[in-house]
């Protein structure tokens, strides 16, 4: 078992981009620019923004974050986002997920200038996303494809099974991974709630994709020898020997999954950390495409 460690791999995507920030400020250019816009104060949303704005800075980029009152109107937070689409020095443009239950997401992602649409969620990303046309891809599967990439991990021919058909990391996996791409070409089964014989495809898999957000659901008799695991769960339960009242636990219960694996990316520490390198390749490629 080998780790697929998001401390090693995102730092090593981060070193790039910051020297390549410091050639374009060198050369008398403005740095590239995130908004991140969070509404309302979720704790866990606090944590991941306060945590993209900080890496920004660590690379050089420049970031503005914006806080609205979870009361904001749609319209308010729609308006909001043309302001950001017509500041030429801005790049990116990122609301955090979810949205209180007043706002449609769909309405907001649709206004979001889609040369801005770091996040990937614009339906002209999705849909170059899938006719295989350059584009912003969402971050959590580019910084997955990112992590393959770190470790030299061979897909080509490989049966994945992606668990989860989520907008935002399932759906856009199972199209990279079954893609004419370096990190493509593997037969993808995409399962969800309603799959009759998950347990049977998981052990059929070369590569799982757990991303349905139910912590340790993945188990060791759901796993074949020398499989490679991919957690992209996140959610925090409670726990009271923690400081934090809380641990973060992933959709793999790593502990019994782990010994069969190949590969194996942790939680904390994997897939998460991947997703701000993936975010942050966006919002340089944003820029560049802007400004030349
Ligand atoms: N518009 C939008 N874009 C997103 O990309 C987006 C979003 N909304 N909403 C929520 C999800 C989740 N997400 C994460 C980012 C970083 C970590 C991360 O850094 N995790 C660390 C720390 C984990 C922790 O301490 O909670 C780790 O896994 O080691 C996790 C999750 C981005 N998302």
């Amino acid at each position: 078992m080998q780790l697929l460690d998001g401390k090693i791999a995102s730092k090593a995507v981060k070193e790039k981009l910051q020297q390549q920030v410091n050639e374009i400020v060198s050369s008398g250019k403005r740095a590239p620019h995130l908004a991140v816009i969070l509404v309302g104060n979720n704790g866990a949303s606090e944590t991941y923004v306060a945590s993209k704005v900080k890496t920004c800075g660590e690379i050089g980029f420049k970031s503005t974050m914006i806080r609205l009152d979870v009361t904001v109107s749609e319209e308010g937070l729609l308006q909001e986002i043309i302001k950001l689409n017509q500041d030429e020095a801005l790049d990116g443009i990122l609301v955090q997920l979810p949205l209180p239950k007043h706002i449609s997401e769909q309405k907001v992602i649709a206004t979001i200038a889609p040369e801005k649409d770091v996040d990937g969620f614009h339906p002209i990303s999705a849909g170059n996303l899938m006719l295989g046309i350059p584009s912003f891809i969402p971050a959590t599967p580019y910084g997955i494809m990112l992590m393959l990439e770190h470790y030299n991990i061979e897909t080509k021919g490989k049966h994945a099974v992606v668990i989860g058909r989520s907008n935002i990391v399932g759906r856009p996996m199972s199209v990279l991974l079954s893609g004419n791409n370096q990190y493509g070409n593997c037969t993808v089964t995409l399962c969800h709630s309603h799959t009759h014989n998950l347990k049977e495809l998981c052990l059929e898999a070369d590569i799982i994709v757990a991303a349905l957000g139910k912590p340790e659901f993945v188990h060791a008799d759901m796993v074949k020898d020398g499989a490679i695991l991919i957690d992209v769960g996140i959610t925090r339960v409670a726990d009271a020997t923690k400081k934090s009242g809380y641990s973060i636990k992933g959709d793999v219960a790593f502990s019994e999954v782990a010994p069969k694996t190949s590969f194996i990316t942790p939680v904390p520490g994997g897939v998460g950390l991947m997703t701000i390198a993936g975010l942050l390749k966006n919002t340089l490629k944003a820029y560049e495409l802007r400004t030349k």
